[in-house]
């Protein structure tokens, strides 16, 4: 049109134009609002002129949550400033939903404060809209009113920092006579641990066990502390037995010397591939100064073949996980086993937890029956030993470790650090003798629910204000939907998060049309986003620097898992790894200064080597664990045990979340009003909170996170599910903490991985409190089918754990940790 034409060349002052009016007179409030009347005037003048619609400015994040549903009332009357804490003292309200109904708090069994949500711009966001099309209402509730109060002291008490220091318990050897040498390790070797590996000295259980496994073929069974050095205990003999070997060999002429094709000599199998691939990293570092020696890896995830060509082409040591040994046992004809003479089962609970007790009795009766078979051809090997010896590693002594002992040791010496410590006849409690490194400091955090994620965020970023304090982190959570639904927060721009725009005409029109045909939304997961498993943190990068987060967990695809772990490996910047339990077994990562407990580990076992992460080797380390108010605070006591001067808890450090937020979100240092950390963490948490609304699939990844976290929290063992109370757990203010405005009650997760057809219509409380006997194992096994407790796999070992673990516990008369019955 001929107008149209016109007014491209009309240029618009910067100022606008129509003259902006001085507002003057009056009080504050009242010039605030002329103003406000005539801003607005004044774009619908300009619209009118210009035929361009001004876009909605963005909220800015200082906004609270009040000031959110004002943005769509409009001015509102002047009305004294109401402090947060007045919000404490105010009495209950009854919840009231967007639709102006009036519901009663027990309805859902939520929260009792949940505040009526009249912010319309939510509720005209596509996600909202969804939601509410299907019942859902929104609900906006004060982070801190009616939080549950700690029922432990609540001044913070010494914190670790301020304790003296105490002498590392898994560090090197500092006497002189200490010697890998005086072990009876060659000086070649020891030459090679001093200058290619930097190891000067052996820990405490290197001395004993490398002393121990040198002279003797005896079987052991091999138990000390996490980052006491345990790999190396049990790789040194193994390497410097087949060095001898060689010398041997060479010194009696015989006419090969060992090679590559002289066989099989040992065997190490670990729980995981990435354990496996960590020790191979070890045992290639050590075989450098044997270069004749090879040794390769054999670990599902990766391609069968290529793993056939390579033990084709022959083979010294071998690690592996038992699954696919067992399967190489049976269908690679190239894997000779009748000359091992080392078998070692690292991380032995583990390996029995994971269910592998099967494939182990499998590969220890083919080895005896292939050893026997090929005696007279094993003699051609001057110096091979006439017995294999085996190698039982494994922090605890539990009973299915015991059983493990039965299947695959025969006459064992128990090797520790320091026998003198504990005898065999302590046995009161043999897990007791699993102990955290003496010098990491150890404290809880004491969190409500709806506190927990901004108090996350918040105690990241106090810890990697300064650079150099804290290098590396690792925070545990339960479960792989959380880790993606944290991963995803923590690598976003929340300062960008801005209340979701209007719907367009067309979005309008398709909405209308996708009702007429009754299709529903299908929300699609992001292929691009599976690929990424680290970014920038803008949220936790002070200006200084910046922090990668990176997430881990077995649903993510083997190769992603490897790379992922070896990038946060060399990455020489802060960093902070997101993961399951997945992390928790065995991994050396180097450089972790802290580790963060943000899901509470299902047993006191995966707790310390979760903090075993830290303080390896003698170095120092931290380690803190997010409680929740109430029954949750008794897990203290555990805390205390993982000590030596446990009783005592003097080294065990306490936080409040008031602290934690004060301390990471008031970065000045200085509060200007004691509700300063109040408004700055209501900002973080409406930022975040407009964040998952403003997509449907983050809504999505937010309410998956919930429920399979809902879910993981009912599979605490039985003897801590006093402290882990399912019962207790205040669904509604746990919503919260996944960002959700929604009731617990009316949460449907699209597209819900395994079990999601047996979806029970009662709320998640009610389901998790299933009654009598079998609640546990209602929790249980409704974990291990719906959440991603790690990859399909391990998920499937792991369901034939439970089973054959309630069989063994019934035959031993003993109490069922699930409750089986
Ligand atoms: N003699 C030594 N001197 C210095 N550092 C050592 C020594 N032996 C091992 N280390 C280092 O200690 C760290 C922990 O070793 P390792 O992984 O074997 O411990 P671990 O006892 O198996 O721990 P976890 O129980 O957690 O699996 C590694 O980084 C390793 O390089």
């Amino acid at each position: 049109m001929a107008d149209d034409g016109m007014l491209l060349n009309f240029s618009i002052p910067d100022s606008g134009i129509l003259n902006k009016p001085q507002f003057k007179g009056g009080n504050w409030k009242q010039r605030q609002t002329a103003k406000k009347a005539a801003a607005h005037w004044h774009t619908k003048a300009t619209e009118r002129l210009t035929g361009v619609r001004a876009p909605k400015a963005p909220l800015p994040l200082s906004v609270n949550a009040t000031d959110v549903n004002r943005t769509a009332l409009g001015p509102r009357p002047a009305r004294p400033h109401r402090s947060p804490e007045y919000d404490n003292d105010r009495p209950a309200k009854r919840p009231k939903v967007s639709g102006g109904e009036h519901k009663k708090p027990e309805d859902d069994g939520a929260a009792a404060d949940f505040r009526p949500h009249s912010d319309a711009s939510v509720i005209k966001n596509p996600a909202a809209k969804q939601d509410a099309s299907k019942g859902g209402k929104q609900i906006i509730s004060s982070l801190f009113s009616f939080n549950p109060t700690s029922t432990t002291q609540t001044q913070p008490t010494k914190t670790t920092e301020e304790d003296a220091p105490i002498e590392p318990s898994n560090a090197p050897l500092t006497s002189e006579l200490d010697t890998f040498t005086s072990l009876g390790i060659s000086p070649t070797l020891a030459a090679h641990l001093l200058k290619k590996m930097e190891l000067k000295a052996p820990t405490a259980i290197q001395k004993a066990a490398v002393a121990q496994l040198i002279k003797d073929d005896s079987d052991a069974f091999i138990q000390a502390e996490t980052g006491s050095g345990k790999t190396l205990a049990y790789l040194l003999p193994i390497v410097q037995r087949l060095m001898e070997l060689s010398a041997n060999m060479k010194k009696r002429k015989v006419d090969e010397s060992v090679s590559r094709d002289s066989g099989l000599f040992a065997i190490i199998l670990a729980p995981t591939r990435e354990l496996s691939k960590q020790i191979a990293n070890v045992l290639d570092n050590l075989l450098r100064c044997a270069h004749w020696l090879v040794a390769t890896t054999v670990i599902g995830g990766e391609k069968k073949k290529s793993e056939k060509a390579r033990l084709r082409k022959g083979i010294n040591v071998l690690v592996a996980t038992p699954g696919r040994l067992a399967d190489h046992l049976e269908h690679t004809k190239a894997l000779d086993v009748s000359n091992v003479r080392w078998l070692v089962l690292d991380e032995g609970d583990r390996l029995m937890e994971l269910g592998f007790e099967d494939e182990i009795q499998k590969i220890v009766s083919n080895l005896n029956l292939r050893m026997r078979a090929h005696k007279d051809e094993a003699a051609r090997i001057p110096g091979l030993p006439a017995k294999r010896t085996t190698v039982l590693c494994s922090a605890t002594m539990k009973l299915d470790v015991e059983r493990l002992g039965e299947i695959s040791l025969k006459d064992a010496v128990h090797i520790r650090a320091n026998p003198a410590d504990r005898t065999e006849d302590d046995a009161a409690d043999k897990d007791q003798a699993f102990l955290a490194p003496a010098q990491l400091k150890q404290s809880f955090a004491v969190v409500a629910p709806k506190l927990r994620l901004v108090s996350l965020i918040s105690f990241l970023k106090r810890a990697f204000a300064r650079k150099g304090s804290v290098m590396k982190a690792i925070v545990f959570i339960s479960c792989a939907d959380s880790v993606d639904f944290h991963f995803d927060i923590l690598t976003s721009n929340l300062e960008e998060e801005t209340v979701p725009r209007e719907d367009t005409k067309e979005e309008k029109d398709e909405e209308v049309e996708e009702k007429k045909s009754k299709k529903k939304p299908v929300v699609q997961a992001d292929p691009t986003k599976i690929a990424v498993t680290h970014a920038e943190s803008p949220s936790l990068s002070p200006h200084t620097h910046k922090v990668t987060t990176y997430r881990l967990h077995g649903s993510l695809p083997q190769s992603l898992r490897t790379s992922t772990l070896a990038h946060f490996t060399k990455n020489n910047e802060p960093a902070v790894l997101l993961a399951t339990d997945v992390a928790s077994r065995g991994l050396d990562l180097p450089n972790v200064d802290l580790v963060v407990e943000f899901d509470p580990a299902f047993a006191r076992e995966d707790h310390l080597h979760r903090i075993g992460r830290t303080a390896r080797a003698g170095r120092d380390g931290r380690a803190c664990i997010f409680l929740m108010p109430g029954c949750e605070e008794g897990y203290v006591d555990i805390l205390k045990s993982d000590r030596k001067d446990g009783e005592t808890g003097i080294h065990i450090g306490r936080q409040d979340a008031d602290e934690i937020l004060k301390k990471g979100l008031v970065t000045s240092g200085v509060l200007k009003d004691k509700t300063e950390y109040m408004e700055k963490a209501t900002d973080l948490q409406l930022a975040v909170e407009r964040w998952a609304l403003a997509s449907p699939a983050r809504l999505e990844s937010a309410r998956r996170a919930y429920q399979s976290h809902v879910r993981a929290y009912a599979t605490h063992v039985a003897a801590e599910r006093g402290y882990f109370d399912i019962k207790q757990l205040h669904l509604g203010h746990l919503a919260k903490a996944f960002a959700l405005r929604e009731r617990p009650s009316g949460m449907k997760v699209p597209g819900l991985r395994t079990g999601a057809g047996r979806e029970s219509k009662k709320p998640a409380k009610i389901r998790g409190a299933a009654t009598g006997a079998n609640k546990g194992a209602v929790a249980t096994k409704a974990a291990l089918d719906d959440t991603k407790v790690d990859d399909t796999e391990e998920a499937a070992k792991m369901r034939k754990a439970v089973r054959a673990r309630e069989k063994f516990m019934r035959h031993a008369g003993m109490a069922d940790e699930f409750n089986l019955g």
